[in-house]
C-alpha cells in the first residue's frame, strides 16, 4: 500500500517556507518599514516562487491521488484475481469490503453484500434459505454457536453449502476489530476424500470377510494387523498376533501362550518369501498341524513400508489328498493282489513278468521261473471241503512267499492251485535251490491230505527254467519252459522238481 500512496513532501515544507517569507516581507513594506526598494524586489521575487511552488505542490498531490487510485484499483483486482473468497468486516461485523468470488459462491446474496449486512444477518438470511445443510433442523442453536466462535477458531472451519460444495473458512482478527475471512473451495479434495474412505470401507470389509487369511507385516516381519480368517487359523485374537513375527506363526507357534513379543524361532525375513506362493508348516494355538500357502506382496511408497501376505489353509486339501493317496494304493494293491492268499495275483505276475523280462535283457542277466501246483488238490477239495481247500491254499501260498526271498513278492497265484515265482538274476542252478526249499517246506508242514496216493501230506510239483532273455523273444517262452519241466514232473510221480534249461 505505501509503494502505490507514497508523496513527495519536499515541495510541501518548501512552500510552507515561502508562505511564512513572504508573509514577513508583505508585513514589513505593508507596514511602511521598508525604506528601500531592494525589500520589495524581494517580495516579488517570492511571490512569484510561491506561485510556482503552488503549482508544484498541486501536480505532486494530482500524481498521488492517481497513484492512490492506481494502486486500489490492483489491489481491488488482484483480490478479485484470488481462487479463494475474501470478505472484510468492520469492528460492528458489517460487511465492507469483498471479491467477485464471494459473490460467485452466494450469487442470491449480493443485494445483502452490497447494503453492507452484518455478519450475523448474512447468516440468517442464508439459514432461512436452507444454504447451510447441516443447520438444518437446529438453525437457532448452530446460528449461536457459530456467533459464539465467530473469530475465535484456531482451526478453519470446514462446511457445506448448496449444490454439495465444501468450503474450508478462515476467519482472522485484524488490529482494529474487523475480522477477514477467506472462503476455499475444497469440494474435490472433499469427494477425493470420500471416495477414500469408501475404497478404504469397502476394503476392510473385503478383508473382515476374505476366508483367507491376511496379515499385514512391518518391513521387519511382525504382524500389524491380522484379519478373522487369522485369527480363526492360528487360534490368536487379532491384538495377540500384533507384533508376532512371521517366522514365529509359520515355524512354532506356541501351543499354549500366545506368542507376542516372542523372539521368532525361524527368523524370516518377509522379502525372502517375496515371489511364487509357497508352503509351509504351522501350529494352531492348540497344538495342531497347519499346513500352509503364503503368498506375499510388497507395498513401498514415500511413507510406508510393509508387506501384505495372503494366508490360504491347506491343512484339509492335505488330509484329503493323502487318504486319496492311501485309498489309490490300496486300490492299486488290491488289484493286484489274490484276494484268498494275499501272494500277487496273475495280472501282477503278468506285469512282473514283461518288467523283469525286458530289465534282464538289459542287463544281459538270467531270469527264473517256477511254476508250482499242488498235487491232487482236486481229491483234498473232495475229501476236506472246499473252506479247508482254501485255507490249504493260503496255507502253500505263505511257504512259497518264505522261500522266495526278495520279501516273497514274486510270488502270484497263477490260477487254481497253481502259484508262478520269478526269480530275478538267478539261474537254474539257483532257481533250483528255491524250488528244492518249497519242496521241503511243504513237506516239513505236513499239512494232512489222506486222499493223496503221493503221500498222506500235501506236496508240490514244481517245472523249473531259467534263461537269458533276448532282445526280439517273448517272455511267454519262459513260461512254456517252466510249464514243460512242470508237466514233466507231474508225469514222473509228482512231488518233485524238473529244471528245463533253453538255450538262447
Ligand atoms: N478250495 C479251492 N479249490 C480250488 C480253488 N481253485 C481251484 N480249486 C480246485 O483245484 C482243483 C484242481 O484240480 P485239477 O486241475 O484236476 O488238479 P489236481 O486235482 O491238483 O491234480 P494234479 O494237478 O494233476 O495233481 C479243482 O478241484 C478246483 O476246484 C480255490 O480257490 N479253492
Amino acid at each position: 500500500m505505501n509503494r502505490f500512496a507514497e508523496v513527495r513532501t519536499w515541495p510541501l515544507l518548501a512552500f510552507a517556507l515561502l508562505v511564512g517569507l513572504q508573509a514577513i516581507v508583505l508585513t514589513v513594506t505593508l507596514g511602511g518599514y521598508a525604506v528601500d526598494g531592494w525589500l520589495a524586489w524581494v517580495g516579488v521575487a517570492s511571490l512569484a516562487l510561491t506561485v510556482l511552488l503552488a503549482m508544484a505542490v498541486v501536480s505532486t498531490l494530482a500524481r498521488a491521488q492517481a497513484r492512490a487510485r492506481l494502486a486500489q484499483r490492483t489491489m481491488e483486482e488482484a483480490i478479485d484475481a484470488l481462487p479463494a473468497s475474501v470478505e472484510i468486516f468492520d469492528a460492528e461485523d458489517r460487511l465492507i469490503a469483498y471479491n467477485r468470488r464471494l459473490v460467485e459462491i452466494y450469487p442470491h446474496m449480493l443485494r445483502h453484500f452490497q447494503r453492507k449486512c452484518t455478519f450475523e444477518d448474512l447468516v440468517r438470511e442464508s439459514l432461512a434459505r436452507g444454504g447451510i445443510p447441516e443447520a438444518r433442523g437446529r438453525e437457532p442453536e448452530w446460528l449461536e454457536e457459530r456467533r459464539q466462535a465467530r473469530g475465535k477458531q484456531l482451526t478453519p472451519l470446514l462446511q457445506r453449502v448448496h449444490d454439495d460444495m465444501w468450503l474450508r473458512i478462515y476467519e482472522s482478527r485484524t488490529p482494529s476489530g474487523g475480522i477477514v475471512g477467506v472462503r476455499m473451495d475444497v469440494t474435490d479434495l472433499i469427494h477425493e476424500q470420500q471416495r477414500l474412505a469408501a475404497s478404504r470401507a469397502q476394503l476392510r470389509a473385503t478383508i473382515e470377510s476374505a476366508a483367507n487369511g491376511i496379515l499385514t507385516l512391518d518391513s521387519g516381519g511382525h504382524v500389524l494387523e491380522a484379519n478373522p480368517s487369522c485369527e480363526l487359523l492360528f487360534g490368536f485374537t487379532a491384538s495377540e498376533l500384533q507384533g508376532v513375527h512371521v517366522g514365529m506363526l509359520l515355524g512354532a507357534a506356541s501351543a499354549t501362550a500366545a506368542p507376542a513379543g516372542a523372539t521368532p524361532d525361524i527368523p524370516l525375513d518377509p522379502r525372502s518369501l517375496l515371489g511364487q506362493p509357497r508352503e509351509f508348516t504351522a501350529r494352531h494355538r492348540s497344538g495342531e498341524a497347519l499346513h500352509l500357502q503364503l503368498a506375499i506382496a510388497e507395498v513401498r511408497t514415500d511413507t510406508i513400508h510393509l508387506y501384505v501376505c495372503i494366508v490360504t489353509d491347506l491343512t484339509e486339501r492335505k488330509r484329503q489328498e493323502e487318504r486319496l493317496r492311501r485309498a489309490n494304493e490300496l486300490l492299486a494293491r488290491q488289484s493286484t493282489t489274490d484276494g484268498l492268499t494275499g501272494v500277487g495275483n496273475r495280472r501282477l505276475f503278468d506285469q512282473l513278468l514283461q518288467t523283469e523280462w525286458q530289465r534282464a535283457i538289459r542287463a544281459g542277466r538270467p531270469l527264473a521261473l517256477l511254476m508250482v501246483d499242488i498235487d491232487h488238490f482236486k481229491q483234498y477239495n473232495d475229501c476236506y471241503g472246499h473252506v479247508s481247500g482254501d485255507d490249504c491254499l493260503r496255507r502253500v501260498a505263505t511257504l512259497l512267499r518264505s522261500c522266495a526271498g526278495r520279501g516273497g513278492e514274486s510270488v502270484c497265484r497263477y490260477g487254481g492251485e497253481e502259484f508262478a515265482v520269478l526269480l530275478v538274476d538267478t539261474d537254474l542252478a539257483g532257481a533250483q535251490v528255491v524250488a528244492q526249499r518249497c519242496l521241503d517246506s511243504v513237506r516239513l508242514a505236513a499239512i494232512e491230505h489222506v486222499g493223496s496216493p503221493v503221500r498222506r501230506s500235501v506236496s508240490l510239483s514244481i517245472g523249473v527254467a531259467a534263461l537269458i532273455p533276448q532282445n526280439g523273444e517273448g517272455a511267454h517262452r519262459l513260461i512254456q519252459t517252466a510249464d514243460a519241466a512242470l508237466y514233466e514232473a507231474k508225469q514222473a510221480g509228482r512231488a518233485r522238481l524238473i529244471c528245463q534249461q533253453q538255450s538262447a
